[in-house]
């Protein structure tokens, strides 16, 4: 059974992966998961991914009302406002990652316009396309200061176009992907990852 407590537990498990990874190097990236009764767990702002504790979360309602918060000077992520646009356009969606690797940076010089061809791998599958020789691309947004306006693109742009893959990227910044389970979620940030590594690598 998912309890509040599982699901900060698994946050922590992918955060110290990723952060092994140097996809979460200092405080870089935040992860969300979705509680049964509809809120969220998400990673505190500025909080060392790599050493994270199940205190280092914030418990919020849909709508980002702080429901729970295990050390009271937590603050929610930064970029909470990206997890709760993708919660409000995927109800599906029940965990929402977010990182930085070096490899997602570098695929901006591939990017056309505001998508992202993506190669047409097995790998794909992972990402929930089952074709052959799939013609897929990846959402792109532009990385703004101003967070809550990257995540206005995010329900500009999805509300009137799914994106076919769970995934987006932010120009210069990194991927968020989202899934069923937070071992979904965990899943489609490696292939995401894969993928990005295999356009670097054939230039
Ligand atoms: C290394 S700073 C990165 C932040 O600006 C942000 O992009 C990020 O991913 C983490 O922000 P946070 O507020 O800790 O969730
Ligand atoms: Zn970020």
């Amino acid at each position: 059974m998912t309890t509040t407590a599982t699901v900060r537990a698994d946050l922590v498990t992918s955060a110290q992966q990723f952060y092994q990874l140097g996809w979460m190097l200092g405080t870089a990236g935040n992860l969300s998961a979705k509680n049964p009764d509809g809120s969220f767990w998400i990673t505190a702002s500025g909080k060392a991914k790599g050493r994270l504790s199940e205190q280092d979360f914030v418990r919020l309602a849909p709508h980002g009302q702080v429901l729970e918060s295990p050390l009271p000077e937590n603050r929610p992520s930064a970029e909470t406002s990206i997890h709760q646009a993708i919660y409000d356009l995927f109800p599906e969606a029940q965990a929402c990652y977010h990182v930085h690797s070096v490899e997602a940076n570098l695929v901006t010089q591939f990017c056309e316009g505001d998508s992202l061809t993506l190669p047409p791998l097995e790998m794909i599958k992972g990402l929930g396309i089952w074709e052959e020789n799939p013609q897929v691309s990846l959402p792109v947004f532009e990385n703004y200061l101003d967070v809550p306006k990257i995540a206005q693109a995010i329900r500009d742009r999805f509300s009137v176009s799914c994106p076919e893959v769970p995934a987006l990227l932010i120009r210069h910044h990194g991927v968020t992907v989202w899934g069923t389970s937070p071992t979904e979620a965990h899943n489609r940030v490696e292939i995401a990852e894969y993928l990005f590594r295999y356009i670097v690598a054939l230039g």
